[in-house]
C-alpha cells in the first residue's frame, strides 16, 4: 500500500518506519525542515532504541521517503495524521496542528483515500474533521481514528507487535483499508466507531496514570506507618485482577502524554458538564508527588541557599531523550527558586529548558563530574547508568552525604555502607536523621 504520514515526531516517524518495514511505500511529511533534512541523510532526530538501524534498512530498500511538502503525482491509499496535540490554556487539546494537516491533505488526497488520526484527539474530532472536509468540498474522503499506544523507549517493538489495534471506522471500506495496512501484525483488533476509539485512547492513559497516583498515595502512607511500598506493589500485583504493571511508586508520571491527556480528559468531561473528580485528584497527586525531594531536602538542610544539588536524569523516563513534562525540570525550577545551585546529568539529554531561566541549562553526561563537591543528589530518572555507581568514590567526591532516590532503584544498605544517607519513596526511613 501507499501511505502518507503527516508529522514525523516520536509517533509519526516510528509509525512510518514500521509500515515501511512491513513492506508498504511510505511518505513521511513534516513541516520541520531540519528534521526532514536529517532524516533524508539517514540521521534520526530523536533518541529511540533501534531507530537508526531501522531508518537505514527501510531507506536502503527504497520504502521510505521524507519530505516537507506533499508529493505530487504519487499514489496514496491512506494518510495518517501524527502531529502534536499540545495542551491549550485550560488543559484542552490544541487541535491547530491537526486541522492544519487536514486542510493541507484536503488539497492533495485523491477521492476515496482514507484519512485517519494517530494523534491523541478529543472525542468527536473525527466528526469535526468530517465536517471540515465537507466545508472544503471533500465529502469523497473517508475519516477514521486509529489511536496509538506506543511507549517511548520501546516504540518500535510496540508498533510492530502492539497489544491491540483499535480501528474507529464508519464504513466497511475504511475497515478494509486499515486491515490491509496492518496485515503482518498479529494483534487483537477492536473495530468500533471513531468516537469510541478516541475515548479508548484517553481512558487507557487516564487509567494508567490513576494506577501511578494510587500507588504513590499508598507509598506516602507506607512511609508514615512503617510499611514497604515495593513489597506492597508486588503483593498487589500478584492478583491477576490488579496486575503488576504501573505500580512503581516514585516521583509520578511525566512525559508528553499522561500529564496532557489526563488534563484533556478532565476538560472533555467538563465540556459535557461532568466533573471527573477522580481524575482531577490523580493530576493533583501527581503534581504534589514531584515535590517530595524538595520537601525532604528542605528538612535536611533547613535552607537551600547556596546548596549544590545534583539531579540525576533529565529525560522523563529512561530510554528516551524526551524531556516534556519531566519531573526533573519542575524540581530544578523549584530548587533554584529556593536558592539551590542545581547540576543536571543525563546519558542522552544535552540541555534542559527550566522554567524561570532565560537560557537552556547545560546537562552533563559525566555523573562523577556532576557529583563533585555536591551537597546532595536526587535520582529522578532510573537510567541503568545511575544504578551501579562506585559508591565509595561518590562519597569521596561529594561534600555532603544526602541522596534522595525518587524511583526506588538504589539499595539503601549499599549506599549506607559507603557512608551516604539515602531517603526514598514509600519505605521506612533507616536513618533517624531523615524526617518523613
Ligand atoms: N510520544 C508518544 O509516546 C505518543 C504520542 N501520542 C500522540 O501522538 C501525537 C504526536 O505526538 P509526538 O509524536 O510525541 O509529537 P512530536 O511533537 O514529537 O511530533 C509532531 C510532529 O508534527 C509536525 N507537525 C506539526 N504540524 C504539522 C503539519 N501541519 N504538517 C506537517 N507536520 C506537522 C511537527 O513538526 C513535529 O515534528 C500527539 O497527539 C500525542 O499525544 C500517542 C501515543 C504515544
Ligand atoms: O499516549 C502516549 O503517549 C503513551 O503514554 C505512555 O507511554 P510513555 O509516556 O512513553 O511512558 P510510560 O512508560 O507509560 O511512562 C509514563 C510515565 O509514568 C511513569 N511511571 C510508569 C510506570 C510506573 O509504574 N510508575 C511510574 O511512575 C514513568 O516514569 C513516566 O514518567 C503509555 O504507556 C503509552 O501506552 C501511550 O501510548
Amino acid at each position: 500500500m501507499d501511505i502518507w504520514v503527516v508529522g514525523t515526531g516520536y509517533v509519526g516517524l516510528v509509525t512510518g518506519l514500521c509500515f515501511a518495514k512491513l513492506g508498504h511505500q511510505v511518505w513521511c511529511i513534516d513541516q520541520d525542515k531540519n528534521k526532514i533534512e536529517a532524516l533524508s541523510r539517514g540521521v534520526a532526530p530523536i533518541f529511540e532504541p533501534g531507530i537508526g538501524e531501522l531508518i537505514a534498512q527501510v531507506q536502503s530498500q527504497g520504502k521510505v521517503h521524507f519530505s516537507t511538502s506533499f508529493p505530487a503525482s504519487v499514489p496514496v491509499d491512506a494518510a495518517l495524521i501524527a502531529v502534536g496535540t499540545p495542551p491549550g490554556r485550560d488543559g484542552e487539546a490544541d487541535l491547530s496542528q491537526v486541522f492544519n494537516a487536514v486542510d493541507n491533505l484536503a488539497l492533495h488526497l485523491p477521492a476515496g483515500t482514507l484519512l485517519a488520526t494517530k494523534s491523541t484527539v478529543p472525542v468527536g474530532t473525527a466528526a469535526r474533521i468530517r465536517r471540515r472536509l465537507l466545508e472544503l468540498g471533500r465529502s469523497d474522503l473517508e475519516v477514521a481514528s486509529v489511536p496509538e499506544f506506543l511507549r517511548e523507549g520501546s516504540a518500535i517493538e510496540d508498533t510492530l507487535t502492539p497489544h491491540r489495534l483499535v480501528f474507529g471506522v464508519q464504513s466497511a471500506s475504511a475497515q478494509n483499508t486499515l486491515e490491509r495496512m496492518h496485515s503482518g501484525m498479529n494483534s487483537p483488533v477492536l473495530v468500533c466507531d471513531p468516537a469510541t476509539a478516541e475515548m479508548i485512547k484517553y481512558a487507557s492513559n487516564a487509567f494508567l496514570a490513576t494506577k501511578i497516583s494510587f500507588v504513590n498515595e499508598i507509598a506516602n502512607i507506607c512511609e508514615r506507618v512503617g510499611a514497604d511500598v515495593s513489597q506492597v506493589s508486588v503483593g498487589m500485583g500478584l492478583d491477576p485482577r490488579i496486575g503488576p504493571s504501573f505500580l512503581r511508586a516514585g516521583l509520578g508520571y511525566g512525559g508528553s502524554c499522561f500529564p496532557k491527556d489526563t488534563r484533556a480528559l478532565v476538560n472533555i468531561a467538563g465540556t459535557v458538564n461532568y466533573d471527573f473528580t477522580l481524575l482531577r485528584a490523580v493530576v493533583e497527586v501527581n503534581q504534589r508527588q514531584r515535590m517530595s525531594p524538595l520537601y525532604r531536602l528542605l528538612r535536611w538542610f533547613e535552607s537551600l541557599e547556596g546548596v549544590v544539588v545534583t539531579i540525576l536524569g533529565v529525560a522523563f523516563k529512561p530510554g528516551t531523550d524526551d524531556t516534556r513534562e519531566s519531573p526533573a525540570l519542575d524540581l530544578a525550577a523549584h530548587l533554584i527558586s529556593h536558592g539551590a545551585r542545581v547540576r543536571l546529568v543525563d546519558p542522552v539529554v544535552k540541555t534542559a529548558h527550566v522554567a524561570g531561566q532565560n537560557k537552556p541549562l547545560p546537562v552533563s553526561q559525566d555523573v562523577y563530574e556532576a557529583l563533585l563537591d555536591a551537597d546532595a543528589a536526587v535520582l529522578v530518572t532510573e537510567w541503568d547508568a545511575f544504578r551501579n555507581l562506585d559508591w565509595t568514590h561518590v562519597k569521596n567526591l561529594m561534600r555532603g552525604p544526602f541522596w534522595f532516590d525518587g524511583r526506588n532503584v538504589l539499595d539503601p544498605e549499599v549506599l549506607e555502607q559507603a557512608g551516604l544517607v539515602l531517603s526514598n519513596i514509600g519505605h521506612k526511613t533507616r536513618s533517624q536523621k531523615i524526617p518523613v
